[in-house]
């Protein structure tokens, strides 16, 4: 695949071995980083002169007065104030990328859909591209999300962006793209996440493409680490594997736009320089990107099949405890080793709604259909399972230890009902057959005891 023009121009400190190499690790840490030397104040955020002439800004990712271990706030001294960037907003129409609430009369939500990858032309780019699948909740009101696919072929050219609605939860599917940030540069490519806080101003590079991928767009509280529980203080997703770039700026004098999603719209502002202007940050409210290679599984190691939340990478709370804004489970490679156990998923009715997407490999509920950069629904108390081939093939399985190979697959679990948007119901290349992959579930039951099938 031809790799699109690079557009990169970054500047740091000289002992860092390259923006695609440097990265912090850990997960919510209060991580400081310098382009250059001695940029960052020592012992307090606002000098009456800041060193090189920077300008000192907050960045508040919680309200000021969020309980301490929730609090989260990064300290940014940049070569121009961000006000300097934005101003003067356009209202400009970003068909395909939309927001909760939207209940199209003419579209059904309620249902087991499941679409192939989506393909499109060339020529869109991280924000032409982004194709709404599924809202739930309110933008307005902060809670619920929305389920996006991605295809982008193009870099975004002194083209900058920023979600107020939002974070983002990244999980590329296929290409690699670079995400070009105020506190430093993520490069991502598939099996890895990134999440990209809301309010921070980026541009998306393509480096391989094309682009494909998911986004799980988070309105509520933001993502954290599951609690482990009796687990314990290791395994799942551990902390030291989450990544924060160091600090990168650019300092270019050059017409450029910037795009705000706000309230559900998007507008934009004319600019005259980069707006990745900050030289050095401290604080914990960063982008990060995390391989999810190192999420560690545990499971059931002699019968039965757990709940798919003992595969829960990140959660992002409602409020409600242990009722999630949005779980993000992923279902990786693994050993089954169950004795005497239906070892696929359960047949299942859940109050929660289940978005699934395919990175890499066979599914092992769905063998055939559920292909990579294909998507599912199993929305609110819709019930779901094994199609029958996978029923057939564990219900008679020889249960010795086996490894389930190429596989991963993840779920954007919501406790809002998704709503299916017009492109998803329409465009996009749904599965008009679905169901049917339930539908000559023999009736084994004869009224006779014993083992049947
Ligand atoms: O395949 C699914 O739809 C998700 C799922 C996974 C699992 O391990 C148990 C139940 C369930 O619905
Ligand atoms: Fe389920």
């Amino acid at each position: 695949m031809k790799a699109s023009a690079k557009t990169s121009q970054f500047i740091q400190a000289p002992s860092i071995p390259g923006p695609h190499e440097g990265y912090m690790p850990g997960f919510g840490n209060d991580f400081e980083t310098e382009a250059l030397p001695g940029a960052l104040p020592q012992g307090m955020n606002s000098p009456q002169k800041c060193n090189y002439g920077l300008y000192g800004e907050q960045l508040s990712g919680t309200a000021f007065t969020a309980p301490g271990h929730q609090n989260e706030r990064t300290w940014c001294y940049r070569i121009r104030p961000s006000v300097k960037h934005t101003h003067r907003f356009k209202r400009v129409d970003l068909p395909y990328w939309k927001s909760a609430p939207l209940v199209d009369p003419d579209v059904i939500s309620l249902g087991q859909y499941r679409w192939d990858p989506v393909l499109q032309a060339g020529g869109t780019t991280w924000l032409t591209g982004m194709r709404t699948m599924t809202t739930a909740g309110d933008v307005n009101t902060q809670v619920g999300m929305a389920a996006h696919v991605y295809v982008v072929t193009d870099s975004m050219v002194d083209a900058y962006f920023y979600s107020a609605d939002s974070e983002l939860l990244v999980v590329p599917q296929q290409g690699r793209m670079r995400f070009c940030t105020e506190l430093g540069i993520i490069d991502l490519a598939p099996q890895e996440v990134a999440i990209l806080p809301r309010g921070l101003v980026y541009r998306v590079e393509v480096l391989e493409g094309p682009c494909r991928g998911f986004v799980c767009e988070n309105y509520g509280q933001k993502f954290v680490l599951p609690e482990r529980g009796p687990i314990g203080a290791n395994c799942m997703a551990n902390r030291r594997d989450f990544k924060t770039p160091v600090a990168a700026f650019e300092d270019r004098e050059v017409s450029s736009t910037v795009t705000v999603k706000w309230g559900g719209q998007f507008h934009v502002t004319q600019i005259g320089q980069s707006p990745l202007d900050v030289v050095a940050w401290h604080g914990n409210y960063a982008p990060v990107k995390y391989d999810l290679n190192t999420y560690c599984p545990v499971g059931s190691v002699l019968f039965d099949h757990p709940d798919p939340s003992i595969f829960t990478v990140l959660t992002a709370p409602s409020g409600v405890p242990g009722t999630a804004n949005i779980d993000f489970v992923l279902f990786r490679d693994r050993w089954m080793v169950a004795e005497d156990t239906f070892r696929p998923p359960w047949y299942h009715k859940n109050v929660m709604s289940e978005l699934m997407g395919n990175i890499h490999g066979q599914y092992d509920a769905k063998p055939k259909g559920f292909v990579p950069g294909g998507m599912s629904l199993h929305n609110m108390m819709l019930p779901h399972g094994p199609d029958r081939m996978a029923f057939e093939g564990a219900s008679n399985a020889d249960l010795k230890p086996h490894k389930l190979k190429d596989t991963m697959s993840f779920m954007f679990e919501t406790r809002f009902p998704q709503h299916l948007t017009p492109f998803a119901a329409t465009e996009a290349p749904l599965q008009d057959d679905y169901i049917d992959c339930w539908g000559d579930m023999p009736k084994l039951f004869d009224g006779t005891p014993g083992v049947k099938g």
